[in-house]
């Protein structure tokens, strides 16, 4: 047959988590628009939740087809339906979700004979593929969701013995472009000594050198220091692709990116259109980190503090009118109305952050997060719950200047339940994040780095640059039909 004829194809397989989905979704619009077929892999309930973004890709002329497996959370001891990451509610639940997710291979490996896909982009959580894709002579890639920073530092401490880490003395993490010193608390218990989680991580770290290269959502612009790092120092081979999420150019794509808002887009953006430039803060924890009520009554008792205009979204469903929410102080929503508008559930985020009312972002430091604030020219009050939303803390607030931390010190690892903080350390990182010279100064240190990020996507810029060179490596460019 002859070879032009053929359309490349290339397999995306997320790990079912929000933060992973999203920009795999954009990633996978991405190729299709230099004219290679795409589908993505999840599980049915995945599937479902992004199905708008999915179908809305067939409008831009780029239709991304889906194939869907059955994840095994029953014969894991998971309730029926537990698919996706932001389901699990203790650290046994996530070690069960894990391991179901070690249980995928044999449903891939199916579905790579099937279709013969001419590369497999699979995320970090799945270190097994890079064999799978073996199995049938391919390339894998590994997505990892997160930037340079993090995978650098990530790589360093899997590297050291961490089991003689005390919570008092500071871990220097050495021969990195800057001082990098984490606290004994920020390092997971199930770090410090061997244990199933570790082991996972390991294998993920290996996977990295092991596959042929990876996807990095970040410009090189951002944080060149960390790119040249982890790919001399480290001798990983990575090809830095973003910012993924500006290849959605309407105003609806970039709204539906995830599961329903609660509220339409043009609501909150008439809303915010009633607003000055640079008014009012936006925040928002990603779809992971939850919060129990007293911290969310925190939250709340800060941001009336602050006297500042605000856009809270909590994931919580809306109660009826018989149960009151204690999570709220009484009377909070009509004291607020006007300035403040708290969102149950999901709201559109880039849109929200690309608005020029947007002044600042509360955010728990989630990359994809990080990134959508950067390329809004948003400045931010960090507020990290666990894994890389550390070293992101770190890149926003020391290295890049764009932001305040909420807590100053260490704040402890916990992805489920972590210390509280106090409505006074949020009053003041939205007071000092919104008004003042600091506050002027950070944003616009934030417009020059968006700049530089939609730059980096346009013709002849770094992430445009790198794109183009990942489709030549895999050979995928002679094969793919001429672009109009
Ligand atoms: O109401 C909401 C809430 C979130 N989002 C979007 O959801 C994504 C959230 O991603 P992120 O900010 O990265 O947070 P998490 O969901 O917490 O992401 C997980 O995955 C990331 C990528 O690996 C990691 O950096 C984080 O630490 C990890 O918690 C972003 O695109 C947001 O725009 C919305 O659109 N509306």
């Amino acid at each position: 047959m002859d070879q032009k004829t053929i359309q490349p194809h290339i397999f995306f397989f997320p790990h079912m988590s929000h933060g992973h989905m999203i920009p795999t979704i954009d990633i996978a619009k991405l190729f299709a628009s230099k004219g290679i077929k795409t589908t993505i892999i999840s599980t049915p309930h995945n599937l479902s939740l992004f199905s708008k973004a999915i179908e809305r890709s067939k409008l831009s002329g780029f239709e991304i087809g889906v194939l869907a497996l059955k994840f095994p959370a029953v014969e894991v001891g998971l309730p029926e339906g537990c698919e996706s990451d932001h389901m699990v509610e203790t650290q046994e639940e996530l070690q069960k979700f894990l391991k179901a997710t070690t249980l995928l291979a044999q449903q891939l490996e199916q579905l790579l004979k099937d279709h013969q896909p001419n590369c497999l982009v699979a995320d970090i959580f799945f270190p097994w593929a890079t064999d799978v894709a073996a199995k049938f002579g391919i390339p894998r890639l590994v997505f990892h969701g997160t930037n340079f920073i993090s995978l650098c530092v990530s790589h360093h401490l899997m590297k050291m013995d961490l089991s003689i880490v005390s919570d008092s003395e500071p871990l220097v993490i050495p021969n990195l472009p800057h001082e990098h010193k984490l606290a004994g608390n920020q390092i997971p218990d199930f770090m410090k000594q061997e244990s199933e989680l570790r082991s996972f991580g390991k294998a993920a770290a290996e996977s990295e050198w092991r596959s042929h290269g990876v996807l990095v959502n970040s410009f090189y612009e951002l944080e060149p220091a960390y790119a040249d790092h982890y790919r001399n120092f480290l001798g990983i081979k990575a090809w830095h692709i973003g910012p993924t999420f500006l290849c959605n150019k309407e105003i609806e794509d970039k709204a539906k990116r995830g599961p329903k808002a609660s509220l339409d887009e043009h609501e909150f953006l008439k809303w915010l259109s009633s607003k000055e430039p640079n008014s009012v803060i936006y925040v928002s924890f990603g779809s992971v980190v939850k919060f129990d009520d007293a911290q969310l009554l925190e939250i709340a008792l800060g941001l009336e503090a602050s006297g500042q205009q605000f856009i809270w979204v909590v994931k919580k469903e809306k109660s009826d009118q018989e149960n009151k929410e204690d999570w709220l102080p009484e009377g909070f929503e009509d004291r607020v109305e006007g300035r403040g508008l708290v969102i149950r559930g999901w709201a559109p985020q880039v849109p929200i952050l690309e608005h020029q009312a947007t002044g600042g972002f509360v955010t728990h430091c989630g990359w994809n997060s990080t990134m959508e604030a950067v390329t809004a020219g948003v400045p931010m009050a960090t507020w990290p719950a666990f894994a890389d939303q550390f070293y992101n803390e770190k890149l926003v607030t020391e290295i890049l200047g764009i932001g305040v931390r909420v807590v100053e010190g260490a704040k402890k690892w916990a992805r489920f339940g972590g210390d509280r903080v106090k409505k006074e350390n949020i009053e003041k990182a939205v007071t000092e994040v919104m008004v003042g010279k600091d506050a002027e100064e950070m944003r616009s240190r934030a417009k020059a780095l968006g700049e530089m990020a939609r730059k980096s996507v346009e013709e002849g810029g770094s992430s445009y640059k790198d794109l183009n060179a990942l489709i030549q490596e895999l050979g995928l460019h002679r094969i793919a039909p001429p672009q109009s």
